[in-house]
């Protein structure tokens, strides 16, 4: 299709977008009166209307039945979490038994570690992207100090090359291939949060395996915004947050998969707690622990439902519209804003670049902009006027139109205001 930048076009996209309606089910903050152009989504996605229904009905359900809530209320407290397996597992491409929800991600990252990270020997060694999210590196150096180990030893970093900005999936190989039968984990972001880069999933895990190592994936970046196959692809273990693409509001719960393949195995080390006892006996108070087969065995406290609420109002969204349809819209709008950004580029000559792929098999739903001019005052002019972006260290703002909630009327509008914002401030 050949896009075209006007609003009419704009426009006459929007009125063929099946998806358009979800924008209404939102709520949008407002600047100057006028609901926001919001591409943060990737850091934290709009509050669904529907969303507070979910927390009154667990209020009200507290308020009424108090203790007896946990058993008599409309949705049950105790065993809340197993709403999630039949809508989550077909967002991530899992078995309804391979997914949980419990904790924040980092947390069950690093107690997914605890099973999956077993140094021993000479294969010790952490495979990880360049630049991963701060709390990803934090994990890795505790995680390897815990087991006794140097960081700058047993973390190995795969680099992009000189004057890249993204990271080659030949060079993941290979580094895998390099560190061998050192190699004990390979753990990546699925989705790079800083420029947008999609990993291959499937290849990586497929080569760190036959290298002898687990594979396991952060998917804050990719949950509810790329098509995940986990089960097929033979993914270990992976985590992510839901407060992203999942709109399940701030710091919310996590969503943790552990492939089948280790439900049944008794010599996975894990951190234990009641919730993640044999569901049948759990209020029986024995002392042995049982774990439930399945992701359910990795639980360790009874479930802060409160928070489940909002982020069962999203999965429920999600199963509504289906990732095949959200990926269509996403792809779509993505290439728009791509080509408004060099249409407004070829007006401002040279004041920014793209850094996420341009390859769309290699990108989803977020373009990094390295700003070459202004930076930072432009970032604040933007904010002023009613775009919502967000600033990383040193010179980039991430653009991510949320197919669920962003408009191509909102690209069309975005690109006016940020040639104003170089231009003529
Ligand atoms: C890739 C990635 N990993 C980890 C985190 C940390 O998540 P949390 O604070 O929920 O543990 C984030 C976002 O904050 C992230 O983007
Ligand atoms: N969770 C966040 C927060 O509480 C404050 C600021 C940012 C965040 C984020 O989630 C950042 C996000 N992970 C990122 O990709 O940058």
């Amino acid at each position: 299709m050949t896009f075209q930048n006007t609003r009419e076009f704009a426009r006459e996209l929007d009125s063929k977008d099946t998806l358009n309606h979800y924008q209404e089910q939102f709520i949008f903050p407002k600047v100057n009166d006028k609901r926001v152009i919001y591409f943060t989504g990737n850091s934290l996605g709009l509050q669904p209307k529907r969303t507070k229904a979910y927390i009154d009905e667990i209020m009200n359900d507290w308020a009424e039945l108090a203790v007896e809530g946990h058993f008599y209320a409309e949705k049950p407290w105790w065993d809340y979490q197993e709403r999630f397996a039949e809508p989550l597992s077909k967002i991530v491409g899992a078995l309804p038994s391979e997914v949980t929800v419990m904790n924040t991600l980092t947390v069950n990252l690093h107690l997914l570690m605890v099973s999956f990270y077993q140094p021993k020997g000479k294969r010790y060694k952490i495979i990880c992207e360049e630049k991963a999210f701060p709390s990803d590196q934090y994990m890795f150096q505790s995680q390897v100090h815990f087991h006794g180990y140097k960081p700058e030893d047993a973390i190995v970093e795969i680099k992009r090359r000189e004057g890249e900005h993204n990271i080659r999936l030949e060079d993941v190989l290979a580094k895998i291939e390099e560190v061998g039968d050192e190699l004990a984990l390979v753990l990546i972001g699925g989705v790079n949060y800083y420029t947008g880069q999609v990993f291959d999933i499937k290849t990586i895990t497929a080569a760190g395996q036959k290298a002898g190592a687990k594979v396991g994936w952060d998917l804050a970046h990719a949950a509810g915004n790329i098509k995940l196959e986990l089960h097929d692809w033979n993914v270990d273990f992976a985590a992510w947050c839901s407060y992203k693409y999942m709109n399940s509001g701030p710091g919310n719960a996590s969503g943790v998969f552990v492939h089948e393949r280790h439900h049944n195995d008794p010599d996975l080390p894990r951190f234990a707690g009641w919730w993640g006892h044999n569901k049948e006996r759990r209020f029986k108070m024995e002392p042995n622990f049982d774990p439930v087969h399945g992701a359910g065995g990795w639980q360790i406290s009874n479930l802060p439902v409160l928070s489940l609420a909002p982020y069962l109002a999203s999965v429920e969204m999600f199963a509504e519209v289906g990732m095949d349809a959200l990926i269509k819209k996403r792809d779509h709008i993505t290439s728009y804003l791509e080509f408004i950004l060099h249409e407004i580029d070829k007006e401002v000559a040279g004041n920014f670049e793209i850094i996420t792929p341009s390859n769309p098999e290699e990108r989803a739903s977020q373009l990094s902009v390295f700003l070459h001019g202004e930076g930072r005052s432009l970032f604040d002019y933007l904010m002023k006027n009613g775009v919502i972006t967000d600033w990383r260290e040193p010179n980039v703002i991430r653009l991510a139109p949320v197919p669920l909630y962003c408009s191509y009327e909102d690209m069309y509008d975005f690109g006016q205001i940020l040639k104003k914002g170089i231009l003529g401030k």
